[in-house]
């Protein structure tokens, strides 16, 4: 679908409302047929940035181009984009058909020729047969779809998703990801995707622009944003981490030797420069550690970090146990399946192990910018 050819594209975009910058130097660019995500806590700037691309809000600075025009200043209904809010949005007095219809004729298509496409907006959201129903006949899920043939009905060449799940139970909204995604798949139309769900971002997007406090602390593939955040924000709000502070005790050319609570922890993957003395922040997911009785040649030659912890806390997540281990003042946190459990207890001394390769670190002045222990919360 995504063939690379840029379908939007935000220049220094900045958005202030009275002194307060909601939007700062916002640089994005979006990918024809792309699924593109904008995550980030409440408040961060991602419907700002939405509103503005959709023309809803003007930038206080920069420009916006929509297949290569510039649309900075163009009306919200000249550009060849459409919304779809959390609230469906649906006109309650119309059927399910009419409601479809009313794009078309706002464009001044005739009822007449404008059948077979409200049917094949239907059938794309698989509600074939519901046209001649009310809104307050139908679940949330099946509103949020009608609202969805709505908006895909006159093709934009991309659709604008505010939370556009945000109302439907759980089970439901997972549901809807794989209807929205099967969607765009059938579909050649940019998806631009505001949530505060990381989850559903990581399932869903091709690529995701991650946000905090009106910037993009980094844009890239689910992957790239899972396995090598940018900072120590992107690593607290994407998935689980383990953050060990200490101080570099060595520093070689591929490597950092960092000393957490007198452990020396072997990192091949830094962001920024350190010197020895240096205070930083050693990343790494609970998933990378694994937990042994022994410490034994095999377990110390595949894990270049081995050392005793007792285990601190235990706490059982149905299908797995996550288990918290302390050495000093510090904690580590690990998964392991309910079948590798083991009858373990708290007070076990056990060795943990992981590779080098698997912690990243960053100076812990990033912490003064990204702040990550307050967003470990988000
Ligand atoms: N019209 C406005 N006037 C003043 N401040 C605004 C206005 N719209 C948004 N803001 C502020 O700009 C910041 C960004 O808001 P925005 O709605 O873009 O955040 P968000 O990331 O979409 O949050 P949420 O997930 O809660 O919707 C917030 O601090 C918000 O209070």
């Amino acid at each position: 679908m995504n063939n690379q050819e840029t379908e939007i594209q935000l220049i220094q975009i900045t958005k202030k409302f009275g002194n307060f910058a909601a939007v700062q130097n916002v640089n994005l660019e979006i990918h024809h047929g792309e699924f593109f995500s904008l995550l980030g806590p409440s408040g961060c700037g991602k419907t700002t940035t939405l509103r503005m691309i959709a023309g809803l809000e003007e930038p206080t600075e920069g420009q916006i181009c929509l297949a290569g025009e510039d649309v900075t200043y163009k009306p919200a209904h000249l550009r060849n984009v459409n919304t779809v809010f959390q609230d469906y949005a649906l006109f309650p007095h119309m059927t399910v058909e009419e409601n479809i219809y009313f794009p078309l004729k706002m464009k001044k298509v005739k009822y007449s020729s404008a059948q077979a496409m409200i049917e094949e907006a239907l059938s794309l959201v698989n509600m074939t047969g519901f046209g001649k129903r009310y809104p307050q006949q139908l679940s949330g899920g099946q509103r949020q779809r009608i609202a969805l043939a709505r908006s895909l009905v006159n093709r934009p060449r991309a659709l604008l998703l505010d939370e556009p799940l945000g109302a439907l139970d759980f089970k439901l909204r997972i549901a809807m990801q794989k209807v929205l995604k099967d969607i765009q798949k059938n579909v050649d139309i940019t998806f631009i995707y505001v949530t505060h769900d990381q989850t559903e971002a990581i399932t869903m997007s091709d690529r995701i622009c991650v946000m905090k406090d009106g910037l993009i602390h980094q844009i890239g593939t689910p992957d790239e944003i899972y396995n090598s955040p940018a900072s120590t924000f992107v690593a607290s709000f994407i998935g689980d981490m383990n953050f060990l502070e200490g101080q570099v005790v060595q520093k070689g050319e591929n490597s950092v030797t960092i000393d957490v609570d007198g452990k020396p922890i072997l990192s091949t993957r830094f962001e920024g420069t350190f010197s020895k003395g240096d205070s930083v922040v050693a990343c790494i997911r609970p998933e990378k550690i694994c937990l042994d009785k022994v410490c034994d040649s095999e377990f110390q030659n595949k894990f270049e970090n081995h050392f005793q912890a007792s285990i601190h806390r235990i706490v059982f997540r149905g299908t797995d146990y996550e288990i918290t281990l302390k050495f000093g003042q510090s904690e580590i946190r690990l998964i392991e399946s309910a079948s590798e459990f083991n009858n373990k207890k708290i007070g076990d001394q056990l060795f943990i192990g992981f590779q080098k390769d698997d912690v990243i670190t960053y100076l812990k002045e990033c912490k003064k910018v990204c702040d990550y222990e307050t967003n470990l919360d988000n």
